[in-house]
């Protein structure tokens, strides 16, 4: 190749336009082809391939593609690829608007120096101010070693804009290599992380510094990995076999999601069929006689649900409560909903902020909430109470109570105790409650209210056969008096006790009068949600 066609005279427009086209190959191809072979070895995509993936062909528009680091130490002056490792811009998802950063593995490890840090603040930036999703793609080492402070600070600089646009508008992390340190804080605050499995990890400090502090044996995959995030720690919101699905699961999510807090979440235009189907009767049949018998809630979620399609976020972590979108005629709606399979569906630490963080994603982005109740109470344990189910179960009461979209509380079965009234009550605010004939709505179980009401009088009978006798007796007596819907029907605390198979008509009917709902919280700087 000739020294003219390498470096084009860039005195001629033809020369000019050569040099731009040679400046942008170069940018594409930032990375070297080993570190790219590597990515790819790794069952990685490159930061742009992953762009692609997750825009709509051809939409995506790259921001700041010349940027290059200004740092001078340890020779890194020597090496200054254009984009400083991490790809920028906007585009659409579905036809709407999102701005995206990737970082780039193949360049310094993904690390973030001062003029990376810089273009992730102005996409952000940009995001806030046309009211777009941020979807971030995290594949990189962290703060950039050799820039020091000023890699530090960029870093305080996009937490400082996470916290900014929380509320304002989705903010979306995809975790897809390895995320550490520090760094792991912007996801963090962000509404959703997923996470790939065996491919991505997060943690504070790695396995090397934990051998050294505690001298625990721990690998990168139990330590950080996607499985120990989506079960144990509940940081991560779904995991995804791999990137295609990972991405996939993000346009879905996108799908219920408006793009900012003052504008609505997209609907399909349709009117749904209100004639009790056969479907619809299955709900019938689905409580077991036995109250001690579980069923799994999914069935009643899909049952309600547009095309029985559910997208459960944090599928994973405290099955106990199930949370995920859906629609109802076409719109969007979250779910919130007690499990009987798991713990009887009793409320403890990891449910109750599960899906207090849940409603409170749902109010800030104007969707209604669907809450279905089959709940025996919070979970006793020693465990419980010293982790501080007392400061950390409050938080559900609060994103409830705080509320302002459509909220519609169906029971199904079980609403016990304090349990019954965290649950989306009509006391904290619900605008639609609803109660099967199955409906049990009391303080407790009746075996438990037996015990202590009648305690004295059942420990007096010195016959065995006699007692239980009686027991049976006070225990059928309590169940008919309070074990069920009405004497909260009586009170107005639900609006109408419903035939199961008549719930979807009764939630499709609610949501449309809802649709004009209006409400406002008295003024204030801000709540101070017990964290
Ligand atoms: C507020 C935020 C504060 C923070 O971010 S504190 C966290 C600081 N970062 C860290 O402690 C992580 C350091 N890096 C690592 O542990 C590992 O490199 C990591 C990310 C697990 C990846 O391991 P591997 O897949 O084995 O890859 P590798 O080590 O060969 O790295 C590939 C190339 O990337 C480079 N790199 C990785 N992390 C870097 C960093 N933070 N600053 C500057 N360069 C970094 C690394 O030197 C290597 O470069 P090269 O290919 O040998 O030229």
């Amino acid at each position: 190749m000739s020294e003219q066609e390498i470096r084009p005279d860039i005195h001629t427009t033809a020369g000019k336009i050569a040099d731009f086209r040679r400046r942008t190959e170069e940018a594409a191809q930032a990375g070297s082809a080993r570190a790219i072979e590597k990515q790819h070895a790794k069952g990685k995509l490159t930061a742009r391939e992953r762009v692609e993936m997750l825009l709509d062909e051809g939409s995506f528009t790259e921001l700041d593609e010349f940027a290059r680091h200004r740092s001078t130490n340890f020779g890194i002056e020597r090496n200054r690829p254009y984009g400083d490792g991490v790809v920028t811009g906007y585009g659409t998802v579905d036809g709407r608007p999102v701005c995206v950063y990737s970082q780039d593995f193949t360049v310094f490890g993904g690390s973030l120096g001062e003029v990376y840090g810089e273009k992730i603040v102005k996409v952000m930036d940009f995001a806030l101010k046309t009211g777009c999703p941020v979807i971030g793609i995290n594949d990189g080492g962290g703060a950039r070693i050799q820039e020091g402070v000023a890699a530090l600070g960029l870093f305080a600089e996009i937490f400082r804009r996470n916290v900014h646009a929380s509320g304002v508008v989705p903010q979306i992390s995809l975790i897809m290599g390895p995320c550490a340190g520090g760094a792991v804080y912007s996801p963090a605050i962000t509404d959703f992380t997923v996470m790939v499995d065996q491919t991505s990890h997060m943690f504070i400090t790695g396995p090397d510094v934990i051998k050294t502090v505690t001298g625990e044996d721990v690998g990168f995959e139990e330590l950080g990995g996607a499985r120990t995030h989506n079960t144990t720690s509940g940081v991560a919101h779904y995991m995804a076999g791999d990137e295609k699905d990972a991405i996939d699961w993000v346009k879905a999510l996108l799908s219920h999601l408006p793009s900012n807090n003052l504008s609505e979440p997209p609907a399909f235009p349709e009117e749904a069929d209100l004639e009790v189907s056969e479907a619809d009767r299955e709900l019938d049949t689905i409580i077991p006689d036995s109250a001690n018998q579980p069923y799994d809630m999914h069935r009643v979620i899909e049952l309600v649900l547009d095309d029985g399609e559910f997208l459960e976020t944090q599928a994973m972590f405290a099955p106990n409560i199930v949370t995920g979108f859906g629609r109802v005629e076409g719109r969007p709606v979250g779910v919130v909903a007690n499990q009987p399979m798991q713990f009887a569906g009793c409320l403890d630490i990891d449910a109750s902020e599960k899906a207090a963080r849940f409603v409170r994603t749902c109010d800030a982005f104007n969707v209604p909430v669907l809450t279905f109740v089959d709940v025996p109470g919070f979970l006793p344990g020693t465990d419980q109470e010293y982790n501080g189910i007392i400061r950390r179960g409050a938080k559900l009461i609060y994103a409830y109570a705080e509320a302002t979209v459509p909220l519609i509380t169906v029971i199904t079965r079980k609403a016990f105790g304090g349990a019954y009234d965290v649950m989306g009550s009509k006391h904290l605010g619900a605008d639609l409650n609803l109660a099967w004939p199955t409906a049990q709505v009391a303080v407790m179980g009746a075996q438990g209210a037996v015990n202590i009401l009648h305690r004295r009088t059942l420990a007096a009978v010195e016959d065995d056969a006699e007692r239980e006798e009686l027991r049976a007796r006070l225990t059928a007596e309590y169940e008919e008096t309070l074990l069920n819907p009405y004497v909260a029907a009586e009170r107005g605390y639900v609006d109408a006790v419903v035939m199961p198979s008549e719930t979807r008509r009764h939630i499709v009917r609610g949501l449309r009068t809802l649709r004009a709902k209006r409400e406002q919280l008295p003024p204030k700087k801000h709540g101070n949600i017990p964290l």
